[in-house]
């Protein structure tokens, strides 16, 4: 939606093989279990001449090269959020049915906001903050958010790593349950007061693979 192409990773080689991924649904769900880098293609080697990339994942193509293995600099901190996923008495596994995919690329989250047009001063409402990566990046353009999680694991992982600001509020709460006006519009109301700035969501779409 933000002019982000994708690279599709099937998720089961063996399944992948056998049927036909539909581009309108395709697998979004990352594992976490810490794996080993990824040897990136020769430079020289011409783009329709490299290897087909390993099961598992779709990627924002934007994201491949900047990658935390390539010495990018950018990746969200992949073991601690890992540590902090497992620190609340179980041990994490991304849940499919909440299309639970984790951005680990801080420079994809960066150019997100940037496509978003997110500023200083902006009300964001962000669906589904997962970890807080893109929270990290709105809240660093200076932006106030409010971020509606389902899942209180999540909810809780995302209040302990930005702690008490006022710039993000964290509601653990189903957004098709969600009531803005009661929790939303108050924050908008006072955040842009006197401006003509009003609200902007963020949201990654899940996209599913169909087996
Ligand atoms: C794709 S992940 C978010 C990834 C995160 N933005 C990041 O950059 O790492 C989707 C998130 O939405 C949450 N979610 C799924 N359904 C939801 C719902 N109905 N209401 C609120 N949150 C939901 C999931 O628990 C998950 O944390």
């Amino acid at each position: 939606a933000l002019g982000f192409g994708f690279e599709v990773f099937p998720l089961n080689k063996n399944k992948c093989e056998k049927k036909k991924i539909l581009p309108s649904k395709m697998l979004a769900l990352t594992s976490l279990s810490p794996r080993p880098a990824r040897p990136s293609p020769s430079p020289a080697t011409p783009p329709h001449r490299r290897p087909p990339p390993p099961c598992g994942r779709i990627r924002p193509t934007s994201a491949v090269s900047t990658a935390a293995s390539d010495g990018g600099g950018a990746a969200d901190d992949y073991h601690s959020t890992i540590r902090s996923l497992n620190s609340h008495g179980r041990r994490h596994v991304p849940r499919k049915s909440l299309g639970q995919n984790y951005m680990l690329n801080a420079r994809v989250n960066e150019e997100l906001v940037a496509a978003a047009g997110v500023e200083e001063g902006d009300v964001v409402l962000e669906i589904g903050p997962g970890t807080g990566s893109l929270t990290a990046a709105l809240l660093a353009a200076g932006a106030t958010v409010v971020a509606v999680e389902k899942d209180k694991h999540m909810a809780t992982l995302v209040r302990d790593r930005f702690g008490s600001t006022e710039q993000l509020k964290v509601i653990e709460e189903d957004i098709t349950k969600f009531h803005v006006h009661s929790h939303f519009l108050p924050i908008l109301e006072e955040k842009s007061r006197g401006t003509k700035k009003y609200a902007k969501g963020c949201v990654k779409l899940t996209i599913q693979c169909q087996h």
